[in-house]
Parts: structure tokens; sequence; C-alpha cells
């Protein structure tokens, strides 16, 4: 059993390459990394039938189950593994299956609220703010989101619009505030190799070692 020795949190606006930062740090290093997407701990808004879950509001903290999520990063970082939800964008909704995650040196937990809630604020070792300007990340959204997402680009917008800018400017972007560490422009190259170059040496120091 291996118990973390290291937990980053990656938060920032949608858009701002906070996935891309992630994938890029641990590059060479994915099996010393246990990923925490809080993507994966939407509430499960199954329940309602598909138009209105379109219309929820996934920018407001309470859209989280973070009970549960402070459960499992918890149990990660006491060495214990977790069954994680997975959630399905285009359904707007988890999916049937959950994947079994087990502690590694490293736990990065990566989202836009990752830096919202106190008690988990308080487990991180490094907290990492990824900074893009707004027009910047709209049109990364929008070509993700028709491309890999599902979605009509008159729906990103109207989105964009009613709740993710609002949500972004109240919620979100107050949070930079507690970060160590402000990266402009999401997996810029030099944050990218000083970030890989920490996750390297918690990776290297716990390489065979039980704690
Ligand atoms: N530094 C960058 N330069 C150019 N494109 C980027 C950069 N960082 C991310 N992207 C692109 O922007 C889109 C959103 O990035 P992603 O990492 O998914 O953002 P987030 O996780 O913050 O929502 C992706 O298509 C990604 O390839
Ligand atoms: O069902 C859903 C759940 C979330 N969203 C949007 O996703 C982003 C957060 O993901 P990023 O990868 O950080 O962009 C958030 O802004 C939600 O609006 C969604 O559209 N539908």
């Amino acid at each position: 059993m291996t118990t973390p020795s290291f937990a980053i949190g990656i938060a920032g606006g949608t858009g701002a390459g906070k996935t891309t930062l992630a994938r890029e740090m641990v590059d060479g290093h994915a099996d010393a990394v246990t990923l925490i997407p809080i993507d994966n701990y939407y509430d499960d808004l199954g329940h309602l039938p598909f138009e209105e879950r379109a219309e929820a509001n996934y920018d407001h903290p309470s859209a989280f189950e973070w009970e549960l999520l402070r459960e499992h990063l918890d149990a990660l970082l006491d060495g214990d593994a977790v069954e994680m939800p997975q959630y399905d964008f285009t359904e707007h909704r988890r999916t049937e299956e959950t994947v079994h995650v087990e502690p590694t040196d490293v736990v990065v937990l990566e989202g836009i609220f990752a830096l919202y809630d106190d008690v988990i604020t308080a487990s991180l070792d490094l907290r990492v703010y990824v900074e893009a300007d707004a027009d910047v990340r709209i049109l990364r959204r929008i070509e993700r989101d028709v491309v890999e997402r599902g979605r009509d680009i008159e729906d990103v917008i109207e989105q964009y619009r009613a709740t993710v800018k609002p949500m972004h400017e109240r919620y979100v972007e107050p949070t930079k505030k507690t970060a160590d560490i402000v990266v402009p422009e999401g997996a810029n190259g030099v944050a990218v190799d000083l970030l890989a170059e920490k996750v390297r040496a918690e990776s290297t120091a716990g390489l065979g070692l039980d704690r």
C-alpha cells in the first residue's frame, strides 16, 4: 500500500488548461500519480429528464457532491483505494460504472473548484490556479464542447452567458487568492517543466517505500 507524500490542487476557469496541464506535468510518471478530476463528483441528476439536466447550473459549488469528494480524497491520502464515480458530459450525468483507484505517491485534484473547499484546500501541499483570458477560455470551450461533449454552438454560448461566466466571477476566480502558484495560459512550457520536476521528485522519493 502506498501512502501519498504529496497532494496538488489545480483550479481555474473552464477552458483555462487545467486538464492539459495536469496531463503534461505527469507525463512519464503517470504510474506514480493518482488523478482526481472533480468533475467526477458532480451530483448525479440522472433522475431528471435530459432537457432539465441540460439547463442545470453546473458552475455553482452546490452542483457537486462535496462530502463524497472529501471522503475519497481523505481515503486516498490515508493510503486506501476508492471506487471513483465517472461522469458523462454528453448526457450530463454519472455513468453506471465506477473506477477502482489506488493511491500512489502523488495525488492531483483537478477542476474548477479544486481550491474552493476549505477542508480540501487544507489537505493540499501545493495549490495551483491556472489562468487564461475569458475570450481564450470561451473559444477553447466552444471548440471542445461541440467536438467532444456533443453540444450546439448556440447552447454553449447561452450556457456561458447564463451561468458559466457569472459563476466563474463569483466563485471560481476568487479562489485564485488561495493559490501558491498562478500559471498563465495553462500548459505553458516553463510551468509544465517546473511542476513535472516536482512530481518526478515526489515519485522518486516514494519509489519502493511503503509509508
Ligand atoms: N496552453 C495552451 N495552448 C493552446 N491550447 C490549449 C492550452 N491549454 C489547453 N489548450 C486547449 O484548450 C482546450 C481546453 O483545455 P483543457 O485543458 O481541457 O481546459 P480545462 O480543463 O481547464 O477546462 C483543449 O482543447 C486544450 O487542448
Ligand atoms: O453536465 C455538465 C457538467 C459540467 N459542465 C461544464 O463543465 C465545466 C467544467 O469542466 P472543465 O473541464 O473545467 O471545463 C463547467 O464550467 C460546467 O459548465 C457541463 O456543461 N455539463
